[in-house]
């Protein structure tokens, strides 16, 4: 699948965003300095923010088209996402959490059971997400993110909050289900290891532009 973006977003703040790029990777990593857009570019891919102009497609799909009036809403899209904040349902527990996420796509969606071992949150399920520590709430959000089987995956710094010993083999896993469920990713990091082993393709930003790409 080829996922193409062009557009831009200007934020009243000065910062404005002017890209385009497109991969047809089953992983690309966005790396570039602090401030240089990659969370705003993940947010207008999410649609949680509304570019000025903008085509975006993942395959046949259309997310966006300005010139053609297209905007599909964020929750029809079928991307699952990781942000830094793990934006967890805060009245639902960790089981409803991942549940509600494994329903969302019905028999396509990967098993509770497998999620929930691997990450190991057997132990938390019965918890609501304020109980939890930081490692232990973004490994909820990860299960989350993954499982509804997604037509595009977006990680933003999806290591960084999981403690070492479990981050090789969280690592392993969340690869293995992007190469088996075929779910083309994008991925923010400024963890060159972590792109270096996810990463077939490496799209370098700065100052809201695109100013290197390599494979
Ligand atoms: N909600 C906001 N309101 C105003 N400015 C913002 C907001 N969020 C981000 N910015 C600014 O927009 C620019 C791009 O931010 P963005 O978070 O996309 O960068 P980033 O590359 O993801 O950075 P980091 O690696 O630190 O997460 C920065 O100058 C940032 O300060």
């Amino acid at each position: 699948m080829t996922f193409s973006f062009r557009g831009c977003y200007h934020r009243e703040t000065g910062f404005m965003l002017e890209a385009a790029f497109q991969t047809d990777a089953r992983v690309t990593a966005i790396c570039g300095p602090s401030g240089s857009g990659k969370t705003t570019l993940l947010s207008l891919i999410a649609g949680l923010l509304k570019p000025t102009e903008a085509c975006i497609c993942a395959g046949d799909h259309v997310f966006v088209d300005t010139q053609k009036g297209i905007c599909i809403a964020p929750e029809k899209r079928q991307i699952g996402f990781l942000f830094q904040e793990d934006r967890l349902f805060p009245h639902l527990r960790v089981k409803a959490n991942i549940e509600y996420a494994v329903r969302r796509r019905g028999d396509g969606g990967i098993a509770f059971k497998d999620l929930v071992q691997t990450l190991e949150l057997e132990e938390v399920l019965h918890r609501f997400p304020d109980s939890l520590s930081g490692g232990q709430r973004h490994r909820v959000a990860l299960a989350r993110a993954v499982a509804s089987r997604p037509k595009l995956l977006l990680l933003d710094e999806p290591m960084s909050a999981i403690e070492d010993v479990l981050r090789d083999r969280i690592t392993t896993f969340v690869k293995r289900l992007i190469d088996e469920f075929q779910i083309p990713t994008l991925l923010v990091s400024h963890n060159r290891v972590l792109v270096e082993r996810m990463a077939s393709k490496v799209i370098e930003m700065n100052k809201g532009k695109i100013v290197g790409q390599n494979t």
